[in-house]
Order: structure tokens, then C-alpha cells, then sequence
């Protein structure tokens, strides 16, 4: 039976998310769970109002919605090159003077911004838009833009910035773009361990089931198979380790410098 008081979660509608989610989506504890799929920022808005419990959300959001866990030893990173978190630019870095923003994005409009300013030397103007490469090249020099959009872009003539790839080559370490979060005061799961272990569990069904996005994924993204597995495999990391929690901290002192969050705060987890 469905729970009076289910746990409400708010998930991201990328394909980088697929595996994190799939057991939540293919039935785990159903009777428990409510699922809401949204771009990133509508799902740091939900967290923040308190719409639902926790999420799969950008990790820039820790710093700014008060009192959240994080659930250990889970994110959405990238080791080196993402491919799906891109600038794709009508100049050089160096030259970029305006830069359309993905209204999707929290993490990965700041990541650029600040790579922008401490690895380039450019002070951008930034300007706020839908995903759509058209018009953001039309109105800026270059256009930030993530998920799968970024993956189904067109590149050619392009110059290509791959973010993580950037961060990579700059402080040595992967780069954290979402976590799991939970509200402090989220609904009570009656069940001995409480919520933790489900998005473990969640995860390692996304595992088993590899197979299974990859096919789903390859009729809408125009990827072949082999780079969509690559892509979920290597590209991107969902394990939160020790140098993904010094990345991360790396990432959340600059934010805090360049005035994109209010200030620091250590990692709390569940
Ligand atoms: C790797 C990616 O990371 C995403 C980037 C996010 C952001 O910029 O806020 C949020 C969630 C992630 O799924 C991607 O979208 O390609």
C-alpha cells in the first residue's frame, strides 16, 4: 500500500542520472518513495522549499539551502572529461566576452564562471538562457550548456570546452557536479536503517541494468552504444570518495571567493 506520508524525491531528467535513479524508478520500496523528474534547477527550487524531502541535486545548492545531509559515498562527477558539460565558443577562451548560461544549470554556471576568471583571465558578461545553442551563439560569443543537450549539440566550427576536463587540468582532481540531499526535516522512513541504504541499493540496480539505459538512451541521445556505456563508465563517476570530497571543497571555497554562495560549510552527511 502506498504510504499517507511518502518520502518525496526530485530527481535530474539527465541521462547522467539514469543509473543513481533506476532502482527508484523500477520499483524500489514504491510504497515509500514519491518521484519527481526536472531539470537541475527546478529540483534545487523543490529542495529548497521544502516541496520534497531530498534529491538528486546540484552540488553548488549545499551551500545555499540551509540544513542538508548528504548521503555518503554517492554523487554525479567526472574523473576527467565529462563531454556533456561544455562551453562551446565562436572564440578563443581568451576572447570570450559574453557567455550564455544554461537556466537548467546551478553547479556547472558557476564552474564556468570561475574557470573563466582564474584559469582564463576573462571577466565575462553572463547572460541567462533557455538550452538552445541557436540562439544562445546568436546573442553571445559562447554558450554554456549540460546534459543531454550538451550531448546532442552540433560542434563543428566550435571551439570546445569540456568543464571537468578544464578543472581537471587545473587542480588535478574530478570534478562533483550533483549529490544526493536530504532535508533535516524530511518525512521519517519507518524502516529499520532508514532511507540511506535505498539510494545505495538504487544505484546498484542502475549497475545491473547498464544494458538496459544504454538502449533507451541510444534511441533519443544519437550516440552509438559503445560511447554511451563509455560515457556512463567512464566519463562519469558515481563513487564519493577522497578526492571528490577535496574537489568539492576546492569548488566550494572558490564559489564562496567569487561570491557565488553565502559562505563555507564542512560536509554533513546522513
Ligand atoms: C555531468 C552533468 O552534471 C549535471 C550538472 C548540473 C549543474 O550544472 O547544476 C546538475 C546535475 C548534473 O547532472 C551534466 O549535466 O552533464
Amino acid at each position: 500500500m502506498a504510504s499517507t506520508n511518502p518520502f518525496r524525491i526530485s530527481i535530474i531528467d539527465y541521462l547522467n542520472a539514469a543509473p543513481l535513479n533506476y532502482g527508484f524508478k523500477h520499483g524500489l520500496g514504491y510504497e515509500h518513495f514519491h518521484l519527481k523528474f526536472h531539470v537541475p534547477s527546478l529540483c534545487a527550487n523543490q529542495l529548497k522549499s521544502g516541496e520534497v524531502d531530498a534529491g538528486l541535486i546540484s552540488s553548488i545548492e549545499y551551500l545555499r539551502i540551509p540544513k542538508l545531509k548528504l548521503v555518503p559515498g554517492l554523487c554525479i562527477a567526472s574523473p576527467k572529461r565529462v563531454r556533456s558539460v561544455v562551453i562551446l565558443s565562436k572564440v578563443p577562451p581568451e576572447s570570450i566576452r559574453t557567455l550564455a548560461l544554461d537556466t537548467s544549470s546551478r553547479t556547472s554556471v558557476v564552474l564556468a564562471q570561475i574557470l573563466l576568471r582564474e584559469r582564463f583571465g576573462v571577466d565575462v558578461r553572463a547572460v541567462d538562457m533557455a538550452p538552445d545553442q541557436g540562439a544562445m551563439l546568436a546573442q553571445c560569443d559562447a554558450a554554456l550548456l549540460i546534459g543531454d543537450v550538451a550531448m546532442r549539440t552540433r560542434r563543428e566550427g566550435l571551439i570546445v570546452l569540456d568543464l571537468a576536463e578544464e578543472w581537471h587540468a587545473w587542480t588535478g582532481l574530478p570534478f562533483v557536479f550533483a549529490l544526493w540531499q536530504v532535508r533535516e526535516d524530511a518525512a521519517r522512513l519507518d524502516i529499520p536503517g532508514g532511507v540511506g541504504p535505498f539510494f545505495h541499493r538504487s544505484l546498484e540496480m542502475g549497475r545491473e541494468n547498464l544494458p538496459a539505459i544504454v538502449d533507451e538512451a541510444w534511441r533519443t541521445i544519437g550516440w552509438t552504444k559503445p560511447e554511451l556505456r563509455e560515457y556512463l563508465t567512464e566519463n562519469i563517476s558515481y563513487s564519493l570518495g577522497e578526492a571528490e570530497r577535496e574537489s568539492l571543497a576546492l569548488f566550494f571555497e572558490k564559489a564562496v571567493a567569487n561570491g557565488f554562495a553565502p559562505e563555507n560549510k564542512p560536509l554533513a552527511f546522513l
